[in-house]
């Protein structure tokens, strides 16, 4: 994916200022910063939403299709999957879990052998149960589940682990990057926790009030850092990245 120039506005005021990204086959990309700072709009805008954030300016490619975000029903490619911060917005309440999960597979077609992908991520079947007899950990696992049924080339992953315990996060983080790298899929993923990026992460976009304020390799940002705002938040840390072992900073 190449996002360039991509701006962003809600009731007139600008969330996005002029982001220009990369994304290649293989990375794993990590957009992080504080809170407030458009990481989860510039992840919406990234797969085609327009609300609450409406993109004013930039296009984006994907896969080689260009398309264009600013234009009214700007339609996206396939290919991309997205999993929500919030299970709350990934399931119908009303509906059994088991339910929400066959008409996925029916709409998709048999594509993925499902049973595994429950195993692989520690889930059992749902049975009978509605969404608010899950935890969210599990929810938010499911929802996972059945972003990856549809074979994505690119998985879009909005704070992750919010919802999981840090023994559960691990694992599944290092499901999705063995995932990731049987099937051939890019994954991108919005965090506050550094620690997280550095620790799968191939590449790390720190943002800042709507900007991008610094991206590149994991290591170089991480050992670095060029700009003020990343320099505070990569000081006196020891990171483990995905490409080296304990960088000391
Ligand atoms: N529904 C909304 N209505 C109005 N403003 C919003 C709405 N959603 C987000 N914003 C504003 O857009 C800006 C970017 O928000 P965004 O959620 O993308 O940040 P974020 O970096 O993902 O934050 P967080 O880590 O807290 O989720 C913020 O100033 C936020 O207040």
């Amino acid at each position: 994916m190449k996002i360039d120039a991509l701006s962003a506005e809600i009731g007139g005021r600008g969330v996005l200022y002029d982001i220009n990204l990369e994304v290649g086959p293989d990375d794993w990309l990590a957009i992080v910063g504080g809170s407030g700072a458009g990481k989860s709009t510039l992840l919406r805008a990234m797969i085609g939403l327009r609300r609450p954030a409406v993109p004013t300016a930039g296009t984006i490619d994907f896969d080689g299709t260009p398309y264009t975000v600013t234009g009214r029903g700007a339609a996206r490619p396939g290919g991309m999957a997205f999993v929500p911060q919030s299970p709350a917005h990934g399931f119908d309440p009303l509906r059994r879990l088991r339910w929400q999960l066959a008409q996925l597979q029916r709409r998709l077609g048999a594509r993925s052998d499902v049973a595994a992908l429950l195993d692989t991520l520690a889930l059992p079947d749902p049975g009978p149960r509605y969404p608010h007899q899950w935890s969210r950990g599990m929810q938010q696992r499911l929802l996972l589940a059945m972003a990856l049924m549809g074979d994505p080339r690119l998985l879009l992953l909005d704070e992750p682990t919010s919802a999981l315990d840090p023994v559960v996060a691990a694992r599944v983080l290092q499901e999705v990057g063995r995932l990731a790298e049987q099937r051939g899929f890019a994954v991108v993923m919005v965090t506050h926790d550094l620690a997280l990026a550095a620790r799968y992460a191939t590449r790390i976009a720190i943002m800042e009030g709507g900007r991008i304020v610094e991206a590149g390799p994991a290591a170089a940002v991480l050992t670095r850092p060029a700009t003020p705002y990343a320099r505070e938040l990569v000081t006196h840390r020891h990171w483990h990245t995905a490409e080296t072992q304990h960088v000391a900073v």
